[in-house]
């Protein structure tokens, strides 16, 4: 899997966030994109994720060498981020449940096993609104981690973590792109905190854009 932005730009009313944004990004490493509040990450992510239109230049994601339809697009990623909301009137089985009728888990793994994973097996019938925003924030890391999508992306994984769910991201996270994970995936992160990403040997700064 491979993302390829050319000449990549993105302007809000008349302020250009970046500009110029040329990268191959490939499955199988990380990268992180790093810069002050406001520099224009989650920005950036959101456009890699298909998920907001450029306003100049070009994204291509391929497999394999070939083109994959922007339609396609979402198939191939998984996205946590502070501002994507879970469904919140669900409990988290019925979440699980709901979630992998769209994007399946990785093989082998239930929803019952996901629940495991995420540590909070003792909180599968609760809804959603009553989690903890740290517990929320593992759903939403788990539903990237365990999903089959050749993209992860992870912006400001750890915010509301305390440090056990920050140990609990690190061993996950390095999974990823780690020997073990037989179908490698392209890990994006965006980022503010080194101890989030002292693993990830590509790191990007959307500064260079501006
Ligand atoms: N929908 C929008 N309309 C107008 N401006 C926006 C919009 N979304 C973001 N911006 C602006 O784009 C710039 C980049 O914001 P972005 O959230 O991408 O930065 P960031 O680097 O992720 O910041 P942080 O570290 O605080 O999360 C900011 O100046 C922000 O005000």
């Amino acid at each position: 899997m491979v993302i390829r932005a050319e000449q990549l730009g993105k302007k809000y009313r008349k302020e250009w966030i970046f500009r110029r944004v040329d990268l191959t990004l490939t499955a199988g490493t990380s990268y992180t994109f790093v810069g002050p509040n406001g520099s224009g990450k989650s920005t950036l992510l959101q456009l890699l994720a298909g998920n907001l239109p450029a306003t100049e230049g070009k994204l291509i994601y391929s497999r394999q060498d070939k083109v994959i339809d922007p339609d396609d697009w979402f198939r191939q990623v998984s996205i946590a981020a502070p501002y994507l909301e879970l469904v919140e009137e669900l409990s988290l089985d019925e979440l699980l449940t709901f979630h992998q009728t769209f994007k399946p888990f990785k093989a082998g793994l239930t929803p019952e096993l996901v629940a495991e994973r995420l540590m909070l097996t003792h909180a599968r019938h609760k809804e959603i609104k009553y989690f903890s925003s740290g517990m929320k924030q593992r759903v939403k890391l788990g539903l990237a981690f365990f999903s089959e999508s050749p993209v992860v992306i992870l912006d400001e994984p750890t915010s509301n973590l305390d440090r056990q769910g920050a140990a609990w991201y690190k061993e996950q996270v390095l999974q990823l792109t780690g020997p073990a994970n037989h179908s490698p995936q392209l890990l994006l992160i965006g980022s503010n905190q080194p101890d989030e990403y002292d693993f990830c040997p590509n790191i990007l700064d959307v500064m260079q854009w501006k």
